[in-house]
């Protein structure tokens, strides 16, 4: 039975890396017999010009009949006028929402070839082998109320609810000893329980789940504390555990950890494993249409989509170690480009990883 993926390009530099992502599909199933359909369909800005809304229905019905989705990014300074709801932002937090895709894989992984491009010495950063695990459909993100309003005194003022409920704590505190298990064991719980109620329940929440794992070895950090041993010492952390928003601004610092934000692929899946996949860079206005953006965050989004949603465990693997080749070939994009090695663009990086692929 054939694979149905479905591709959403989305803005600035998402068609570019998506393009190599496409083409690397296209390998698989060329040379290496991997059944899949692609499908592309409109999200984000691109969502707003061709159907008036940044998640078109249209979309949405195809990412739930498909097997694995595939994003690149969305918005840009040319909607960031737009009312609202109508924001490219809101397309991508409403399809992460509508497919309850609370739980989202970050995994911060050090190839050796690029220990130079990090921006800490090699030997605080060398071997780095993390994985982030960010809730992704409650907190801050979706609270409710939310708003602006203006005071009966004619202040205005902005608003918004961090709110988690239990099961949504024990979910995610769930998945993440389930991460552990299958890696170093270590789990550390990232939250701000000194001065919010909703981390005093997330600690409880994640104290009471893991009773069910007493092989993991569990931790607490505040998430001021985490930042700062992150780029202290990240070498400690096997697996961390955190909220919506502390896991968006974690994952951003741990890739720079990588050599660059381009590096860092995600999986954001739901109870049965169904996902969407997508690096977790955003659209880089600022080098949208330049042919340079790289695409290997996005390519390696491929892997753990082929590993996580599709069960071809031996093609993911084949495009990690394709991506490896590349590396120790010298190419490099510009943002991880380091003396010595040979700068390329997008195209060719991802016909240079295409050309890697090997049985
Ligand atoms: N998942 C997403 O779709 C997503 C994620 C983050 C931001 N965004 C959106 O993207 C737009 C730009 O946001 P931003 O500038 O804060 O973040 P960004 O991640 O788009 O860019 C930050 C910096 O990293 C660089 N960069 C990002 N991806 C790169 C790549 N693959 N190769 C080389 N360099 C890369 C950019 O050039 C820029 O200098 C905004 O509209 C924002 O809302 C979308
Ligand atoms: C674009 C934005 C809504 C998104 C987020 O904050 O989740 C992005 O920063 C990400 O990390 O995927
Ligand atoms: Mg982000």
């Amino acid at each position: 039975m054939s694979h149905k993926i479905l591709i959403l390009p989305g803005d600035g530099i998402g068609p570019e890396i998506v393009a190599e992502a496409t083409r690397l599909l296209h390998a698989l199933k060329d040379r290496f017999a991997l059944a899949v359909e692609l499908e592309e369909a409109a999200i984000g800005g691109a969502g707003y010009d061709a159907a008036g809304e940044p998640l078109p229905q249209a979309t949405l019905d195809l990412a739930r009949e498909a097997d694995g989705v595939l994003l690149g990014a969305v918005g840009g300074p040319r909607y960031d006028q737009l009312p609202w709801e109508k924001r490219p932002e809101r397309g991508l937090l409403a399809i992460r929402s509508q497919l309850e895709l609370f739980a989202n894989l970050r995994p911060a992984i050090l190839y050796p070839q690029l220990a130079s491009a990090s921006a800490l010495k090699p030997d605080i950063v060398g071997g780095l082998d993390l994985m982030i695990l960010r809730e992704l459909t409650g907190g801050a993100y979706f609270g409710q109320p939310r708003g602006i309003r203006t005071r009966e005194d004619g202040v205005r003022e902005g608003f918004n609810t961090l709110i988690y409920s239990e099961p949504e704590i024990e979910r995610i505190a769930r998945s993440g000893f389930e991460i552990a298990m299958k890696r170093g064991r270590r789990l550390c719980s990232v939250d701000k329980a000194n001065v919010l109620e909703v981390s005093q329940l997330w600690r409880e929440v994640v104290e009471r789940v893991a009773r069910d794992y007493p092989d993991v070895a569990l931790s607490h950090m505040y998430v001021d504390n985490a930042a700062m041993q992150l780029v202290r010492a990240p070498k400690q952390f096997d697996v961390i555990v955190t909220e919506n928003m502390f896991g968006d601004i974690l994952s951003d610092a741990a890739a720079m950890l990588t050599g660059s934000i381009g590096m860092l692929p995600s999986a954001s899946l739901d109870a049965q494993g169904k996902g969407l996949y997508e690096p977790i860079h955003g659209s880089a206005p600022d080098i949208a249409g330049q042919g340079m953006a790289n695409p290997l965050a996005t390519l390696l989004s491929v892997a753990m989509m082929l590993r996580y949603s599709l069960g071809e465990a031996a093609q993911a693997d084949r495009v990690e170690a394709a991506v490896g080749r590349v590396l120790d070939q010298g190419q490099r994009t510009p943002d991880i480009w380091s003396e010595g090695c040979a700068k390329v663009g997008t195209r060719e990086m991802g016909e240079a990883v295409v050309a890697a692929l090997a049985d």
